[in-house]
């Protein structure tokens, strides 16, 4: 025997019973008897519950809400009944409601619904759906007949929330089905105490009426089913991407079910626990899938964790004081006052001082909380014994749980690490010694990340998704979008999921939380994108609150820079190109390093010296490992590289600049890259990385470009203005080819001290041989005293520059994950 319970879903639609009356008909076919429990159509209990409410409160709409009740059974009549049988249907159906319009009639008039009136009330809607259950099952092969649950299942008199009384309840159970041969379809949910008077069992019910009877019977299994999959690894409403869990013991099931996961209500289980009753959670509407099973058993599950379950909206009472350390009866008579209020406690926890007892509850009950405690040590509040009861508010439990969890180090590890590089804030943690639940107290607003990013670590094996934010989308950022749109379903197969959020240049920015399309990406800014500049932009990002973001600056602007310290603040780490940040003011730069070192994120810079050759990397692990560094050498720039290693007598200085540009190895104006600026800036950065405190204005720099040059109001003013000195660099050129050597822009630093000149270097330089736009770097430290370390290759173009920003990219998130 099996006991099969349909929600009101299942129970709602022509659709579902169709549905219904299949599962019937596959275990008649596989000669598994059945019994069937089944809960009133979708949504009609809470219409029910307010006709009630409404009747009681004198207001004439209660009948409103009545028809309508009447118009969705008739709606349900007439979609699904044989045409000759629907008079009859429409004829008991419209019975059930002239008593429940009495009935309603009786509370408008008298303007009072008792508890025990309104279980009455609330007992049509089982009843109606169950007849028209059995009624469309006969029509269509089956014999069934409707048990009413209120001959079978005695209780108390505590309407509402009835207590059942087993041992006469077990017996009815026996008897009925030793002399029944049709499937039952059971009332859910209500029930009748010894007096016959019609009681409910309270939240859950129809799943408790399945295990009732399903204990009663000793049924092979129980099967609740609805319309989801079973239970999900989390609230797939939050997280995209969830998973069906294939088995889960009582206790996570209870777990999980306490901490909100529409699962099933925990007392339910209670009764199959006890005997052993496998209960599998299953969907009407996809009935091959297996879905959930709950049992004794634990299951074989790959990961440490099953399920992350949350309930979003918890308060948050903090009772302390020091009248309170080590007293016995304080915890008593706190919980005990709770409970005699009727007020559920989610979560507690006491910190071993004793001084003071945290505990969730929820928001509505959060106003008698005090007034009850206030009550319960007045005594202790005049004498301050006890301090004011606090109270907040706009808070989220999220309950980590599962057997694996238990002996099994590293997990409670796992989750704080990730909530901390996320910058989410625990408010308050418990975890039982049965280490089956870690539960924390978060932020409201951060309940959603939380989710996600929990789901993230736990049950990675699918995919993690990288949230991206994209300042500046010129040459640099629009190829690097290029490579990641290239690279997108190569990293899917490692699990990581390119999600491009939001994309900004420097007047308007645009949004997509699911992810910017990257065939798309330039239209969708142009025409669809917000106007506004960077700070804009970062509001909305930090708004967001995603987990494992990454900002990317591809601008050349001091404002996007301005917003570095916010961005770290929220925990989104950041790479950039851009190299104002790590050649400006020197404290402003450390405290932007200490924010990000304090938040647990990173902050990273690669490409701003030789793009995307490994330079600030190669420093650090010199540094990092013990090596003294004692010079820095190099052709920083790739656009000088190129410019010097092109320019031949005979052609023009000019020319080759406007090539270079052309080939995108200069700053957005050239003259950044002519005038110095660029290359001391890179050798500060690389100093600074060394340990020196260094300045912009602590690099010597002997300048090349003529005043003129300088002067010229728009870029290309200025292009104009270096033809008319061509002849002048020609010459200079000219110099340094009689001695046989060749022109370097070369930067470099020994002890702090760092200057950046024209060079004329001859073959035996190293840098004599430089080609293309390469850059070349050579460290010479105490370990590469002789010959030192080099790092050469081309050090400017989008292509290579965006692919170093790509992999800081991935680099970060390898340290998220
Ligand atoms: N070109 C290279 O080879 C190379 C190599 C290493 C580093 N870089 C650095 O990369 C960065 C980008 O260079 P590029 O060549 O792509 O420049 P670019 O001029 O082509 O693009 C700059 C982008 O930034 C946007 N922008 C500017 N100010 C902004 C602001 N305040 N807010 C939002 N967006 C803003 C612009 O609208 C544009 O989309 C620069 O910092 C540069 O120094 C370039
Ligand atoms: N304009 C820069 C780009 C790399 O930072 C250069 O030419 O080297
Ligand atoms: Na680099």
């Amino acid at each position: 025997m099996k006991v099969l319970k349909f929600g009101g879903t299942s129970v709602g639609s022509a659709e579902s019973l169709a549905q219904v009356v299949g599962i019937l008909k596959d275990n008649q076919e596989k000669g598994t008897p059945v019994a069937v429990v089944n809960s009133a159509l979708s949504g009609i209990t809470n219409l029910l519950v307010e006709a009630g409410q409404l009747a009681s409160a004198g207001d004439e709409q209660y009948k409103t809400v009545l028809s309508t009740i009447e118009r969705r059974h008739i709606q349900m009549i007439e979609e699904t009944m044989a045409t000759a049988t629907q008079a009859q249907v429409l004829e008991k159906i419209g019975a059930y409601l002239q008593q429940l319009r009495d009935i309603l009639h009786g509370v408008f008039l008298i303007r009072e619904l008792s508890k025990r009136t309104g279980d009455v009330v609330l007992s049509f809607g089982e009843r109606m759906a169950s007849y028209l259950l059995s009624t469309y099952a006969n029509q269509h092969g089956l014999a069934t007949e409707v048990l009413d649950a209120r001959k079978i299942i005695v209780t108390d008199a505590n309407f509402g929330n009835a207590r059942v009384f087993f041992d006469k309840t077990n017996k009815n159970i026996v008897n009925h089905f030793a002399s029944s041969s049709k499937i039952q379809i059971i009332t859910g949910f209500i029930a009748a105490t010894e007096e016959g008077v019609t009681s409910t069992l309270g939240r859950g019910g129809s799943d408790y009426t399945a295990a009732i009877f399903g204990s009663a019977l000793n049924a092979e299994k129980i099967e609740i089913w609805t319309d989801v999959d079973g239970v999900m690894t989390t609230d797939p409403r939050q997280v995209k991407k969830t998973y069906s869990l294939a088995s889960l013991s009582y206790a996570e099931a209870m777990e999980m079910s306490h901490f909100g996961a529409k699962v099933i209500y925990p007392p339910t289980i209670a009764p199959a626990m006890i005997k052993n009753i496998p209960i599998s959670i299953r969907n009407t509407f996809n009935p091959e899938f297996e879905g959930t099973l709950i049992s004794s058993q634990s299951s074989n599950w790959d990961f440490d964790v099953k399920g992350i379950s949350s309930i979003s909206e918890v308060s948050l009472v903090n009772f302390q004081g020091s009248g309170i350390m080590g007293v016995p009866n304080v915890p008593y008579r706190l919980f005990n006052a709770l409970s005699e209020a009727e007020i559920n406690v989610i979560f507690i926890t006491q910190a071993s001082s004793e001084r003071s007892i945290s505990f969730a509850i929820s928001p509505e009950d959060a106003q008698r909380t005090k007034q009850v405690l206030e009550a319960e040590f007045s005594p202790e509040l005049s004498l301050h014994k006890v301090d004011a009861i606090e109270i907040r508010h706009d808070l989220s439990v999220v309950a980590t749980i599962g057997e694996n969890m238990r002996h099994q180090p590293g997990v409670a590890a796992k989750l704080f690490g990730a909530l901390g590089r996320n910058g989410i804030n625990v408010v308050s943690i418990a975890q039982g010694t049965s280490e089956l639940n870690i539960s924390v107290v978060v932020e409201k607003k951060d309940l959603g990340k939380t989710l996600n990013c929990l789901h993230d670590i736990y049950f990675l094996s699918d995919e993690t998704r990288l949230n991206i934010f994209i300042a500046g989308v010129g040459l640099i950022g629009s190829t690097l979008l290029a490579q990641m749109k290239a690279q997108y379903e190569n990293l899917l197969k490692e699990h990581l999921k390119i999600n491009i959020v939001g994309i900004a240049n420097s007047k308007q920015f645009y949004f997509d939380s699911e992810g910017i399309d990257l065939d798309n990406w330039k239209a969708l800014l142009l025409e669809k994108g917000t106007k506004g500049n960077i700070d804009g932009f970062v509001d909305q990002m930090v708004d967001l609150n995603l987990s494992n973001a990454v900002f990317v600056d591809n601008t050349s602007s001091q404002l996007v820079v301005e917003n570095y310290q916010r961005i770290l603040n929220n925990s989104i780490s950041i790479t950039t190109p851009n190299k104002l940040a790590s050649s400006g003011d020197f404290m402003k730069l450390q405290e932007i390093k200490q924010t990000a070192m304090r938040r647990g994120v990173k902050f990273f810079y690669e490409t701003s010296v030789g793009a995307g050759l490994p330079v600030i990397t190669t420093l650090n692990d010199l540094l990092n490992s013990g090596d003294k560094i004692q010079r820095i050498e190099g052709v920083l720039s790739g656009t000088l590289s190129y410019i010097f290693n092109s320019f031949k007598v005979g052609t023009s200085f000019s020319e080759i600049v406007k090539q270079a540009q052309a080939a995108g190895f200069t700053e957005p104006d050239p003259r950044d890259d002519l005038n110095g600026m660029d290359v001391r800036r890179k050798i500060l950065i690389l100093s600074r990385e060394a340990g020196y405190q260094m300045d912009i204005s602590d690099v010597a720099i002997e300048g090349i470009l003529p005043d003129s040059c300088m002067q010229a109001p728009t870029v290309d003013d200025f292009f104009t203005e270096l033809g008319k000195h061509d002849h002048h660099f020609e010459n200079i050129l000219k110099e340094a080819e009689a001695d046989g050597k060749v022109l370097r822009f070369i930067a470099c630093m020994e002890k702090g001290k760092a200057t950046v000149s024209l060079k004329a270097v001859g073959p035996e330089h190293p840098f004599f041989s430089l080609s293309g736009s390469d850059n070349i770097i050579s460290f010479t430290t105490s370990r590469y005293l002789e010959r030192p370390l080099v790092v050469k290759g081309p050090g400017a173009g989008a292509e290579v520059t965006a692919a170093g920003v790509f992999a800081e990219v991935i680099r970060i998130f390898n340290h998220l994950s």
